[in-house]
């Protein structure tokens, strides 16, 4: 869902990735913590630009990929579910979410717990009650099946999809790694990894998809494809990649870009990790 965002969780870069070990983190040879700060001022900037107020998360020293903010929880109309992560370094973070949806007054509909694992970049929602989860090295099906007991009573359908292995079990492939939703009836996909049977459900459901360029997502490490829309076709995305960004505007996309080398290809998380979106409307 692309509706206008209006308020975001967002976690700073310069305190959580401040002396972030590289090699512990999995991150690659372009990662610098005070370039990665400068960068994600730049695109917290866009963000509020685009007039989503932001929220920071708090707590996070040391918790170098606490910035990506989409992961430990998911957002519903009635209230957040805390999910469980499936990369052990991350295991405090869903505590924190949880700890600043209370001083927000935020409802916690319920929690994903072990041997359940669930990270939000592997739920896209497709309408609001339809939510689409991918199954692999971050999510797996007791996760799956203990949210849609959580969403189910709320009249939230929730279908799994297999996700490929792809560079690895320290990789990081999300269902959101593949499609980047930009409006209810557009989203950015790379199809060779979308699961087949999702592709399908998207066709059925008569989403337009626009295909990244896959010389870009492989030279960026599938960073090319990963886009928030701040509104229906309006969107933010990582500066470099010019053949994939001409694509979406040819979809009728306007698209802002910031430069996010040592941030996110250097970490493999994007625009959209890097925002838990809290209220679209
Ligand atoms: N939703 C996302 O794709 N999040 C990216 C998370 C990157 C982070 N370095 C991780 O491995 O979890």
């Amino acid at each position: 869902m692309a509706a206008p965002l209006k308020r975001v969780l967002m976690c700073s870069a310069g305190t959580a990735m401040r002396g972030a070990d590289p090699a512990r983190w999995h991150y690659g040879p372009q990662f610098d913590p005070a370039r990665a700060a400068a960068q994600h001022a730049r695109l917290s900037a866009l963000v509020e630009a685009a007039g989503a107020r932001i929220d920071w998360l708090d707590g996070a020293d040391g918790l170098a990929d606490s910035v990506f903010t989409h992961d430990p929880s998911l957002m519903t109309d009635r209230g957040a579910v805390i999910l469980s992560m499936g990369k052990a370094l991350r295991g405090p973070e869903p505590g924190l979410h949880e700890a600043h949806y209370r001083d927000l007054g935020i409802p916690v509909l319920g929690r994903i717990a072990a041997p359940g694992q669930v990270e939000g970049g592997d739920c896209v929602w497709l309408d609001p009650s339809t939510l689409a989860v991918g199954r692999g090295v971050r999510t797996n099906g007791a996760g799956i099946g203990q949210l849609a007991a959580i969403l189910e009573p709320l009249g939230v359908t929730v279908h799994g999809f297999d996700l490929p292995l792809w560079h690895g079990a320290d990789a990081c492939l999300h269902l959101m790694s593949v499609i980047s939703p930009l409006a209810d009836d557009l989203a950015l996909v790379h199809a060779p990894l979308l699961p087949a049977p999702f592709w399908q459900m998207l066709r059925a459901r008569g989403m337009v998809l626009v295909e990244g360029d896959p010389d870009e997502f492989a030279a960026s490490n599938g960073l090319s494809l990963n886009v928030l829309a701040t509104a229906p076709r309006a969107a933010i995305a990582v500066a470099g990649f010019p053949r994939t960004k001409a694509a979406m505007e040819r979809a009728g996309c306007s698209v802002a870009t910031f430069e996010a080398d040592a941030l996110c290809i250097a970490c493999e998380g994007g625009p959209t990790c890097l925002t838990r979106p809290i209220l679209r409307q």
